[in-house]
């Protein structure tokens, strides 16, 4: 099976918030983007990937990750995540009826792309199928095969809300790179143990952390 993946990106200037102790409002929006461009790298390089589609209206995020080979659809209707991932599948629907449909956060800088590809390939046995974050409360991945409706229930307490909408929670060994997003700097730190993407590497080394 082929998918689409699509990955929301909210303007840099706002992104990543909860990381303001470890970068400085300076740097963040530039780890932001770098986060961003090396899981959009990574998920472009998973074989069972046709096309990345980025939803957000960040002109130059929109600019990198169009240069990465991502498609870029503007942040519609303007009701929040959920609402921009919807009408996002929704779109891509439009172009490849019959291809599968994940939503995958923008914040996975450690992505492998064999990882994703067994993620993938463990969701098309479902009709929708969602991989818990590494915290175990939130969502890194939500799937949905051909013809299916893709419902996001991406946010607060997301595994519980994703697993009482009936999708399927993957419980997979060695998919960690999916699985850690980051929000804090202490993801961050795992995130570099795990081993992140060239552009988030470079964009870290700028930062001081503890232990690095
Ligand atoms: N297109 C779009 N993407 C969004 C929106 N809100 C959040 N996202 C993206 O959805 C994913 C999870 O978002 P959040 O955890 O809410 O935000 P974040 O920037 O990752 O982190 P915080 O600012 O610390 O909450 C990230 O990839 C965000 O960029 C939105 O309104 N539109
Ligand atoms: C929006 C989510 O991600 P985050 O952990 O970035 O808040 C989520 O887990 O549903």
């Amino acid at each position: 099976m082929r998918w689409t993946v699509v990955v929301p990106l909210k303007p840099l200037a706002r992104a990543k918030s909860r990381l303001a102790d470890t970068a400085a409002d300076g740097l963040r929006p530039g780890l932001a983007l770098a986060f961003a461009q090396d899981t959009v790298a990574a998920a472009l390089a998973c074989a069972a990937v046709r096309d990345v589609a980025v939803v957000t209206d960040d002109a130059l995020a929109g600019r990198e990750l169009a240069a990465l080979g991502a498609r870029i659809l503007p942040d519609e209707p303007g009701g929040g995540l959920n609402a921009a991932l919807a009408h996002g599948a929704e779109v891509v629907r439009s172009w490849r009826p019959d291809d599968a449909v994940a939503a995958l956060n923008a914040d996975l800088p450690a992505l492998r792309s064999a990882e994703l590809g067994r993620v993938l390939d463990a969701a098309a046995e479902f009709p929708r199928a969602f991989l818990p974050d590494a915290a175990a409360i939130g969502t890194t991945l939500l799937a949905a095969g051909p013809g299916r409706e893709l419902l996001p229930i991406f946010g607060t307490d997301s595994r519980a809300r994703h697993r009482a909408s009936g999708a399927m929670e993957l419980r997979l060994d060695a998919v960690d790179s999916v699985r850690q997003d980051v929000d804090t700097g202490g993801d961050l730190r795992v995130a570099l143990a795990l081993g992140v993407g060239p552009r988030t590497a470079e964009a870290a080394a700028r930062l001081l952390i503890p232990g690095q």
